[in-house]
């Protein structure tokens, strides 16, 4: 893969410290969690697996996973008063302001009391987001107070049953599944970084959680999953999109779900995703939003060789299994608070407080005229 340009804006391509978490466009499959491809976890393994390996360092036996499945589903209840803030949030509020918000909350009921606690919490927060945005959704939504403690075997079945009040099918399941293990981690990522300059400071996880939230809402970030949405619910042609997207183009505006700040010519995850979007589409009948988005595909590469990022095909594959669209950015927190966290143990682990410094661009030194005098 060609290096993308060192140095400038956005610290890009700097060193910022030492991971053995994740490599990301380094090796030739581009994406890897402590050694392992991305592809080879999405076609061989369950969420709660990878999450497991992310935390521990190594894939569970058998045994291991029933353990570490048991204590997730043994955390899915939220506290009352939790319950009672979540209900007092607007239904037009963003589900990442609820995730937000709940994180916090959460951190005030539960807070972390020392570092010895950290695993504990962070399982605590990936068995409880589901639970924290489907309480809050059905609630304002639907106006339902939703039982969160089930007994769904996998994360993203607990996802799917609370928000839709059924089991969902074995394929959405397994969909959830891959998807959850896609956006599990990716080394310094803004979110993440955001979550190790909060650890640095020797503050607590839900601190770090909450921060990395608010940086991942943002549409150049995890946020770009709804906002390629609604880009491709407009089309109702692949030939009106690309019709559209050129337009677009001259007008430079930025295309989201295409690009990306280290990958150089495509998104090892893209391909998994679109795969499965592919199936779904079959199986729901659908010949617009799938066709429109390959046609996007195809036209970001020949004008401008943009390729999809992990967000776009997850789009339309979202859509397919009826997740309303304002949920999408919150599933990309109920899989990647395993890398935030994971990343702040690591942090914890060989700190330094991180504080890089500015290049000063403002006025000389000047002295303060008393207000009196100020024209
Ligand atoms: C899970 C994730 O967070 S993946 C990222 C999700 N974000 C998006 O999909 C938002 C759309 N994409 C983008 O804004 C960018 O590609 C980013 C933020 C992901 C990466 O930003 P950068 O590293 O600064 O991009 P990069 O240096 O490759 O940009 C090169 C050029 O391509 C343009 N470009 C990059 N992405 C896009 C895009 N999606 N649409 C149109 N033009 C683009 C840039 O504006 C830049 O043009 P310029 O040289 O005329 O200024
Ligand atoms: O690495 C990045 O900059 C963004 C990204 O793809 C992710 O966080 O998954």
């Amino acid at each position: 893969m060609a290096e993308k340009k060192i140095g400038g804006a956005g610290l890009r391509g700097q060193v910022a410290g030492k991971t053995a978490l994740s490599t990301v466009g380094v090796s030739g499959s581009g994406l890897t969690y402590r050694g392992y491809d991305v592809k080879d976890l999405a076609e061989n393994c369950e969420f709660e697996e990878v999450a497991y390996l992310i935390f521990y360092g190594e894939l569970p036996t058998k045994a291991q996973l029933a353990d570490y499945k048991g204590v997730l589903k043994g955390m899915r209840g939220l506290p009352q008063a939790l319950k009672e803030v979540l209900e007092r949030i607007p239904a037009d509020a963003h589900p990442m302001d609820v995730m937000r918000t709940g994180c916090s909350m959460l951190g005030n009921l539960e807070g972390e009391a020392s570092f010895d606690q950290q695993q504990e919490k962070a399982n605590r927060l990936l068995a409880a987001f589901p639970s924290i945005i489907c309480y809050w959704y059905r609630f304002t939504h639907d106006g339902v107070r939703i039982e969160t403690e089930t007994d769904d075997d996998s994360i993203g079945g607990h996802f799917l049953h609370m928000l839709r009040g059924e089991k969902p099918n074995a394929l959405h399941e397994q969909v959830m599944n891959v998807s959850l293990i896609l956006y599990a981690e990716h080394e310094f990522n803004a979110s993440t970084f955001t979550a190790r300059v909060c650890a640095s400071t020797l503050s607590d996880l839900f601190s770090c959680i909450t921060g990395a939230i608010g940086s991942l809402r943002g549409p150049l970030h995890g946020g770009a999953n709804e906002a390629a949405m609604e880009l491709i619910e407009k089309f109702s042609s692949p030939d009106e999109a690309e019709a559209e997207l050129l337009k677009m183009l001259e007008r430079k505006e930025k295309i989201m779900g295409f690009g990306h700040a280290v990958y150089t010519e495509s998104d090892p995850r893209n391909a998994i995703i679109k795969q499965w979007s592919e199936k779904l589409a079959a199986d729901v009948g659908d010949q617009v939003l799938y066709p429109v988005s390959v046609r996007c595909e195809e036209v970001m590469w020949r004008e401008k060789k943009l390729f999809c990022n992990a967000d776009f095909f997850h789009a339309s594959a979202y859509h397919f299994m009826g997740i309303p669209t304002k949920l999408f950015t919150p599933i990309f927190v109920m899989s990647r608070v395993t890398g935030w966290a994971a990343h702040v143990f690591e942090q914890r682990a060989d700190n330094r407080i991180i504080r890089p410094s500015a290049e000063y661009i403002g006025p000389e030194l000047r002295k303060v005229v008393p207000i009196s005098q100020r024209g």
